[in-house]
């Protein structure tokens, strides 16, 4: 058997459900969407056979209160596949959830697989430098699915299906946020762009981002980084970075600019399906993934990039 009985699919963010949808429908037989009252409409559109709405009264609830609640809609059907999007809140969900269903659980899962019932999941290990394929070994299973790994399912704004409201149970143990600051800065999903123009520890000055920017734009493409420009310098925002622990690329090009392309990196960057690298070190790891390459300084070679690009 090819396929579980039931899989049930949740995020925190709303756009990681059609993700995660392709997977649930490529693996389970029935598939529910388990969702916040705001998410319903879109997640509707994304053609489950079933949506379970969370009580989202409480603007202070953290979705980890939600586990609970979810325990017993699990539990009333049996076996089968709990999917969610590999966000650090899926996660901590995750966590309570294995507990609480004593379910096997793996996180960042880059490939699924079910076999006569069984369920198998790959995932990335020492920082990129392998993979682990684990059998999941309990009646329930959990996922959290790392972005990019599916092709997101195309909207049909005309599906209709059951919408039921979950029962709450209170946590044993609630979490509550008790105050939100939104972010100054702007919020981007690189693993959607088509350009990529990444930069690394080769920038010597946070100013020299203008450039780089300046480059991006010529090319229509986004910005992103090595994790020390976004970890180390905090030169630019966490969600820029590329890698294992970062975004991974699916673009259609990227130009990498003084990175040096340890495989963390890479990982990332490995998606994309032209590589272009620029590297005043002809010894960078990054020539022997990239499909062009450059030996050179972004120093001379971006400006004159940006102006022949003009
Ligand atoms: C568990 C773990 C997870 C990690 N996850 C990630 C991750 O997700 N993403 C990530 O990026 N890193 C990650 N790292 C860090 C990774 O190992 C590298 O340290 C990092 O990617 C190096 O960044 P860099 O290439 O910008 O810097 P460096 O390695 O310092 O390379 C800088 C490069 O710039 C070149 N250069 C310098 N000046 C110029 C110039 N003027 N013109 C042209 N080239 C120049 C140099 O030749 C060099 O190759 C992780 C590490 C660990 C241990």
């Amino acid at each position: 058997m090819s396929q579980l009985t039931h899989v049930w699919v949740f995020s925190d963010n709303v756009e990681r459900y059609a993700e995660l949808m392709a997977g649930a429908r490529q693996w389970g037989q029935q598939v529910f969407a388990i969702v916040t009252a705001e998410h319903i409409a879109h997640v509707t559109a994304l053609a489950p056979n079933g949506i379970i709405v969370l009580d989202s009264s409480n603007d202070l609830q953290r979705i980890e209160n939600y586990a609970e609640t979810i325990v017993s809609l699990l539990n009333e059907k049996g076996n089968g596949l709990l999917l969610m999007s590999a966000t650090r809140r899926c996660k901590a969900l995750g966590v309570r959830l294995s507990v609480l269903l004593n379910a096997a659980l793996v996180n960042d899962a880059t490939s699924v697989n079910i076999d006569n019932g069984t369920v198998y999941a790959e995932h990335r290990m020492y920082g990129g430098l392998a993979f682990g394929k684990e059998k999941l070994n309990t009646p329930m299973t959990i996922i959290t699915l790392a972005p990019g790994v599916m092709e997101p399912v195309v909207a049909n704004p005309a599906h209709r299906c059951p919408v039921v409201n979950a029962v709450r149970v209170a946590p044993r143990h609630e979490i509550l946020c008790l105050e939100r600051r939104a972010r100054s800065l702007s919020s981007v999903d690189l693993s959607k762009a088509k350009r990529v123009v990444g930069v690394g520890r080769g920038l010597v000055a946070q100013d020299d981002l203008a450039m780089v920017r300046e480059l991006a734009a010529a090319l229509g493409a986004e910005v992103g980084c090595s994790r020390p420009i976004a970890e180390g310098e905090n030169w630019m925002e966490r969600e820029r970075y590329i890698g294992v622990s970062g975004v991974l690329l699916k673009s259609d090009l990227y130009l990498a600019l003084g990175i040096s392309g340890q495989i963390q990196h890479m990982v990332g960057g490995n998606g994309a399906k032209v590589i272009v690298a620029i590297n005043k070190d002809k010894n960078a790891p990054i020539f022997s993934y990239a499909d062009y390459g450059l030996v050179g300084d972004i120093y001379k070679v971006v400006p004159s990039l940006i102006a022949h690009l003009r």
